[in-house]
């Protein structure tokens, strides 16, 4: 990454999303102002208590006015640092929900090289660091400005060399300190990219929970996800030093000016230059730079954090998304589909997986992929649903080139069950009803029927409301397969792009699938890349496919008289009931 988007940019960026909220910014700027104010005024009305006090006056009016100061100060800051809090918290739930907008409209092919983990660190820890920038941050900081300018005019009032003194002190210092703020960003990204990187090692072990117990790798995962962890302190540790080193410069600053004030201010009142309640009060306001100083050097190791952190979260929004186009077409007829010398590679520097693809599926009816593992199956379908973009050759979907569909209108067109069925934690009636919201409760129960799942329906202690568990652990193989099937089915595909499982399904599982996917065939067009016999040989055709080419095309005695690798496919390598 460079400086400058490093600098300046997230600055702009940062300033855009402050600007919904700048009324908000402004009156809570004001409450604070107002709030210093009062504070300022507090030790002025001292000097006058003491001078009362000296000239053996009535000190009522001004512990009064001292009285009012302190009250008015507290609950006017009160109010002004609620609203930043409030306007704080809007801004990372404005930040959260364009970051995940943007997240789920990325292009497959960019999400293929992300980390689910590091992702989530982005959206959950990231955006959260924008709100100390607000409030830690901006504002408090423009109440410190003021603050800080008021006390330097009352000191000025005061005694003008003992201001040049504490000038002095505080410009030298302040120098060391804007040397430390970009070693800050630098070390607060470099500390949020490792705890990104925790995040993924975290969610690779997670996603594979069971592979990792069953290979006894649970110790092994904690000492990888332990490192990042290690890692992720010692940036943060970097952060920490250079954050101590910026506050030891503040508190030094003040202690010195401090030294400074009352050795030369002593000196002033000694020879009768400076009235001693005038270096009282002249202390006091130093003693007021304390807090604004520190609130300064604070505010802008927070302004450091919250631009780190829009560096990563910009690298995020600034990838490309797909169009979101509405749908605009009902549903319709089944529609065929046709690859005519497709050529197709997942990266430039990736081997060519579909080197020369044609095969032709007429609307309705069930035609099945099969081929060995690796020959461009499954990325027949990711370019079907338009996951990737092929890059030679045409394909078309009923008779439309692909790339002249609209993306909502062609997916919704379609229906897609992956090989692992994809369960989703919530409710069966949620993962029902998760591809098509408005289907009718008849139309459910029609899809449930279809897919012979009442009977798991019924068995369920809670039926439909059931949870089915992070992702669908309490249903078995065959029965998350049907659960995506009739996902799919209530959408109306008018193609069912269907990936079969290859664990071994049961007897009966394994006819009902067969019976739902033949009842389908009826209705539709159903497109399956198959990995069991008794599935293909009902299919009315079959598309052999070999290392990203279409070696044969038939019914399965055709292929089993003319070709040689569907034979030995048919004898060795379907799952066979
Ligand atoms: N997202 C991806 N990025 C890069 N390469 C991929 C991706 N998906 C698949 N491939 C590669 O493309 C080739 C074809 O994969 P594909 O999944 O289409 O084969 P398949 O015929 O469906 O195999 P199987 O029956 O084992 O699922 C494989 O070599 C695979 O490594």
């Amino acid at each position: 990454m460079d400086d400058d988007a490093g600098g300046k940019a997230p600055m702009r960026v940062l300033i855009g999303y402050l600007r919904p909220h700048r009324w908000i910014l402004v009156l809570g700027g004001v409450l604070s102002l107002v709030g210093s104010a009062a504070g300022l005024a507090m030790p002025l009305l001292a000097k006058y208590v003491v001078d009362a006090f000296g000239a053996k006056q009535s000190m009522a009016a001004p512990l009064i006015g001292l009285t009012v100061a302190v009250v008015i100060g507290a609950v006017v800051s009160a109010g002004g640092s609620y609203l930043m809090e409030r306007t704080g918290e809007g801004i990372v739930l404005s930040a959260r929900r364009r970051l995940v907008d943007r997240l789920l409209r990325l292009r497959v092919a960019d999400v293929d090289r992300l980390k689910p983990g590091d992702l989530l660190s982005r959206v959950t820890g990231d955006t959260t660091l924008l709100r100390s920038v607000l409030t830690n941050g901006i504002v408090d900081s423009i109440g410190s400005v003021f603050m800080l300018i008021g006390a330097i005019v009352m000191m000025a009032a005061m005694d003008g060399i003992l201001l040049l003194v504490t000038l002095l002190v505080v410009v030298v210092i302040g120098g060391l300190v804007a040397l430390i703020m970009p070693k800050i960003q630098r070390a607060q990204h470099q500390a949020q990219e490792a705890v990104g990187e925790m995040g993924a090692v975290l969610d690779r072990a997670l996603q594979a929970y069971r592979t990792v117990k069953a290979s006894g790798a649970e110790g092994r995962e904690v000492e990888v996800v332990g490192e990042a962890a290690g890692r992720a302190r010692d940036r943060g540790l970097q952060v920490a030093g250079w954050t101590s080193l910026a506050g030891v410069a503040t508190w030094m600053t003040v202690q010195i000016a401090f030294l400074c004030v009352l050795a030369v201010g002593g000196a002033r009142v000694a020879s009768g230059a400076l009235e001693v309640s005038s270096l009282i009060a002249f202390l006091l306001y130093l003693f007021y730079l304390v807090a604004p100083i520190g609130q300064l050097v604070e505010g802008a190791v927070q302004l450091q954090n919250g631009l780190a952190a829009l560096k990563r979260i910009r690298e995020i929004e600034d990838l490309p998304g797909e169009p979101d186009t509405p749908v605009t077409e009902q549903r319709g007829e089944p529609v065929g589909v046709s690859f005519e010398s497709v050529v197709f590679q997942y990266g430039e520097d990736r081997e060519t997986v579909h080197k020369d693809v044609t095969f032709e599926v007429p609307p309705g009816g069930l035609t099945a992929l099969v081929g060995p593992s690796g020959a461009g199956k499954s990325t027949v379908f990711a370019l079907l649903e338009r996951f990737y973009d092929h890059q030679g050759g045409t394909i078309t979907v009923g008779g439309r080139e692909i790339r002249d569909w609209p993306l909502g209108d062609l997916r919704a067109a379609l229906g897609y069950v992956e090989q692992d069925a994809p369960v989703l934690a919530g409710t069966l009636r949620e993962n029902l009803l998760f591809a098509a919201q408005d289907s009718s409760e008849e139309e459910l129960w029609r899809a449930i029927r279809r897919t012979r799942l009442d009977d798991l329906v019924s068995r369920l202690p809670e039926g439909l409301e059931t949870a089915v568990g992070h992702r669908g652990v309490l249903l078995s193989g065959g029965e998350r397969q049907r659960v995506a099937i009739a996902r799919a089915l209530l959408r109306k595909p008018r193609l069912l792009l269907l990936d079969e499982a290859t664990s071994q399904l049961d007897a009966v599982n394994e006819l009902r699938l067969r019976e739902v996917i033949a009842e389908v065939a009826a209705e539709t067009t159903v497109l399956v890349i198959a990995h069991r016999l008794s599935t293909v040989t009902n299919a009315d055709r079959i598309v052999v496919m070999e290392a990203g080419e279409v070696r044969a095309v038939g019914t399965h005695d055709e292929l089993v008289g003319a070709d040689e690798l569907y034979r030995e496919l048919a004898a060795t390598q379907f799952l066979v009931s």
